[in-house]
């Protein structure tokens, strides 16, 4: 019998007993789980196993035609083929967004149809990538129905992706001895402890420490157990804003969330503002490299993730810079006395634009 199956034979169960027994929505949520799990073997990497590069990966998750390799060709390098038909791209093409000093991988994948977490067209492979990504890329066509975010994001979410969330506050720390010790510093709502530790008991867990933090449902818990789920940020990006009409613009504008960026590669509108706000969300940082006595070189920045420090930014310079630190002064808005420079070790946190000099012993 195949997951499926026997997972609507427990909802028949439960809707006909009208009751939820723990035992039943712990194997429910089980299955559920399961279905996320990776197949055994994978499919040939058809050119699928891109190598990350750069300061960042970023994909591009689409439908088929709504111009994800035609902003690939546009804002990078490299060219990949456009075409009036779907599933023109059947692999994933690398090129180099260079933004801000940035070097940031920009991936296009084929387009995804609907039921790809079930197997169909290149879903899977499409999704294995995805996972990969520091930002994901929506990319919308404005002359096509507005279901497609809703769509594409229940298809991500059915395979472990989710979008703009954070992971549930749940920690779990296996043991070797000693049962089940279950802590929640909140109410739960939505399951209780006898469903916790009979889906634990069904995963075979009899020693461990749960620690829970928020009022989650059983299938969160059993995304922390597993770790199956891919939690990341991403953008919506609506392209094609040059074939409708600007009432379509303004309505489409109005209903985004803040998240969306409205582009036209064909008429080159909006593609600073799309290079703009994923430098933003990467939270890219930029440190400029200062030698005694001179001005610092502001052509050629350092580019950093978030919460770099000043340990990165030897790393980044050379790979043995770090172990012969002495100490560093910076410039900037992280110096606490600025605009005066501050003398720092390796652990101080960096900020954009800050000058760094780094002296060795
Ligand atoms: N009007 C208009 N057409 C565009 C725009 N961008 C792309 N197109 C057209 O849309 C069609 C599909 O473009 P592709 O870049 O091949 O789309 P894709 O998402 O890579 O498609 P698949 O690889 O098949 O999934 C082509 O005919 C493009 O010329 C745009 O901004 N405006
Ligand atoms: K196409
Ligand atoms: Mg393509």
């Amino acid at each position: 019998m195949g997951i499926l199956q026997k997972i609507e034979d427990i909802e028949k169960e439960m809707a006909r007993t009208q009751k939820n027994k723990g035992d039943d929505g712990a194997k429910l949520a089980k299955y559920r789980a399961q279905l996320l799990e990776p197949e055994k073997k994978a499919a040939k990497g058809e050119g699928f196993d891109v190598m990350k590069s750069g300061d960042a990966r970023v994909c591009l998750i689409g439908f088929p035609s709504v111009g994800k390799s035609t902003l690939l060709s546009k804002a990078t390098k490299t060219e990949s083929v456009v075409g009036a038909y779907e599933f023109t791209t059947l692999t994933a093409i690398p090129g180099v967004l260079e933004y801000e000093g940035a070097r940031i991988q920009l991936l296009d994948l084929p387009g995804i149809v609907q039921d790809a977490a079930k197997g169909r067209g290149r879903g899977r492979q499409v999704v294995a990538v995805a996972k990969t990504a520091d930002l994901i890329l929506i990319m919308i066509d404005a002359t096509k129905s507005d279901e497609q975010k809703a769509m594409l994001e229940l298809e991500l979410e059915a395979v472990g992706i989710r979008l703009n969330t954070a992971a549930p506050d749940v920690v779990f720390k296996n043991k070797t001895a000693g049962g089940i010790t279950i802590n929640c510093t909140v109410k739960l709502t939505k399951t209780d402890e006898r469903t916790i530790r009979s889906v634990l008991q069904t995963y075979r867990i009899h020693n461990c420490d749960v620690m829970i933090r928020e009022d989650v449902t059983i299938d969160e818990f059993i995304d922390v157990l597993l770790g199956t789920r891919k939690y990341l940020p991403a953008l919506t990006v609506i392209n094609k804003i040059d074939a409708v009409s600007m009432e379509t613009v303004d309505r489409m504008a109005r209903a985004g969330d803040g998240r969306t960026v409205m582009i036209s590669c064909e008429a080159d509108l909006g593609l600073d503002w799309l290079l703009d706000s994923i430098w933003k969300e990467l939270g890219l940082v930029k440190v400029y490299t200062k030698k005694r006595g001179v001005q610092p070189d502001l052509s050629d920045p350092i580019c950093l993730r978030a919460g770099a420090t000043i340990e990165t930014v030897c790393h980044g310079i050379h790979r043995s810079l770090a172990s012969h630190f002495k100490y560093a002064l910076v410039w900037g808005k992280s110096s606490k006395f600025n605009p005066q420079p501050q003398k720092v070790g390796l652990t101080h946190a960096v900020h954009d634009e800050d000058v760094v000099s780094i002296f060795t012993k």
